[in-house]
Order: structure tokens, then C-alpha cells, then sequence
């Protein structure tokens, strides 16, 4: 698979948490065509909506500046395989690469969704047995043409919930806003992610998915 580094940054080493250093992310978006993947990857790196997108697959890189800290984002922009007989596919190394994730779908298309339903399903097969579960932010986009919606929000919500994940519902063609939120959740999860990687597993986790998203569980 060839990948396009879209910057200078380094993009293997993962610096340490806990100290004024540089903090590194490797976010991986994934998602049906045409979801609006490159649209919420160019939105974040530019606060632009372009329109068109062409299909290149890229990592980019994007330092910024988050409570007094620098971040550097590195976002690998993926294509789904066309024609793809593996539902929810996820290569080996996108996997390993990733910090976290974001799944994209469109609130327009009902089978975007199921390949969000169905990636989310790999993401937790492929980390079982792992000492944490991977942190995961679902995004239903294009929520501007609320006309020709065929995905509730309850159902993207429904969803996320069900898998311990992150929700948003937001448009990448009309705000900036909701695109950052989408990242910046998505930041505090592997951060939180990390600073419980020693010992407290799965449950730390959840507990992290409710404390970024507010949601309250029952124990
Ligand atoms: N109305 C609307 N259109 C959007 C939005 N986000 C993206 N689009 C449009 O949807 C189309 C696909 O967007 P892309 O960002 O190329 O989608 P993608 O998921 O990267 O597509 P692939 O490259 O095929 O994987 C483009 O025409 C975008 O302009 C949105 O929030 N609202």
C-alpha cells in the first residue's frame, strides 16, 4: 500500500505521556467512499471545506498547541478497497499503526453505516485479549442534508454506545467546530487510553469513553 507522508514530521516515534514533551497521535479514519472522510481530515488540517477530494490515500501531519502542550496529530486519510468481500475491512498494519480511530458514515447512507457497524466489530475482534480496547469515535457526517436523512442519530448513538465508543453527529461541509470536537475526543481517549495502559485494561477504558462523552454507567 503506498502512502503519502504529507509533511516533515516523524511518524514512528510515539513520544512519552506525563511530561512537557511533544505528545504524538496516530489517528486512522475509516469509512465507506464518499462518507466524507478527506472533507473532515482537510477541514481539521485547514478549518477549509474544499468540495472535492480526488482519491489519494494519505497520512498527514499537524502539530498544534492543546493546554499548553504540543500535540502532533498524524491522520492517516484511508480509502476503503472497492468491491472490498471482507466486511468492515482493516488491514494488519492499520492496525497497528493507529492509535485511534474514527468512523465515518454518512446520515445519508444506510450502507455506510453498516460498514461502520462492521468496522467496529473488527476493531474489537482484532484488540480482544489486548490490555486496553482501542479507542474508537464514530461520526456520522453530512448532517446538513437532514432531508435526505436515512440514519437516526439514535441509531449512530445506539451504536457507539454498544461498542464503548465516542459519537458525534456533525457536517463537515458547514462547521469547523464540530470537526475539531471529533479530534480532540478522539485525543483525550488515547491519552487516557495510555496513562491506564498499565493495569487497568478494559475497564479503564470504559471509564474513560464515559468520563470524555459524560455518559454515567452503572457498576
Ligand atoms: N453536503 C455535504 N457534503 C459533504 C460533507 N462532507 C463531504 N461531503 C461531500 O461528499 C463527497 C465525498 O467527500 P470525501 O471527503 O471525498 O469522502 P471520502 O470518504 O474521503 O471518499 P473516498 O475518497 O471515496 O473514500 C464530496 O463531494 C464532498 O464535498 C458534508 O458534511 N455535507
Amino acid at each position: 500500500m503506498v502512502v503519502q507522508v504529507k509533511s516533515s514530521a516523524h511518524h514512528s516515534s510515539k513520544t512519552m505521556e506525563g511530561s512537557q514533551q511533544k505528545v504524538e497521535a496516530n489517528i486512522l479514519l475509516l469509512g465507506a467512499e464518499n462518507v466524507g472522510k478527506s472533507a473532515l481530515t482537510v477541514r481539521f488540517l485547514t478549518r477549509r471545506f474544499i468540495g472535492e477530494y480526488g482519491d489519494m490515500e494519505s497520512v498527514y501531519s499537524h502539530s498544534d498547541r492543546i493546554d499548553g502542550r504540543e500535540i502532533c496529530f498524524n491522520i492517516w486519510d484511508s480509502l476503503y478497497p472497492q468491491n472490498c468481500a471482507t466486511p468492515g475491512y482493516v488491514s494488519e498494519e492499520q492496525l497497528q499503526w493507529a492509535d485511534g480511530f474514527i468512523l465515518v458514515y454518512s446520515i445519508c447512507d444506510r450502507a455506510s453505516f453498516q460498514v461502520v457497524r462492521q468496522l467496529v466489530q473488527r476493531i474489537r475482534q482484532a484488540r480482544k485479549g489486548a490490555e486496553r480496547a482501542a479507542p474508537v469515535v464514530v461520526v456520522g457526517n453530512k448532517r446538513d442534508l437532514q432531508h435526505r436523512r436515512a440514519v437516526s442519530g439514535e441509531e449512530g448513538r445506539l451504536l457507539a454506545l454498544a461498542a464503548d465508543c465516542g459519537f458525534f453527529e456533525i457536517s463537515a461541509a458547514e462547521a469547523y467546530h464540530g470537526v475539531l470536537a471529533v479530534f480532540h475526543a478522539l485525543l483525550e481517549l488515547i491519552r487516557r487510553a495510555r496513562a491506564l495502559k498499565k493495569g487497568a485494561g478494559l475497564r479503564g477504558i470504559v471509564r474513560s469513553v464515559s468520563a470524555v462523552f459524560g455518559r454515567r454507567r452503572t457498576e
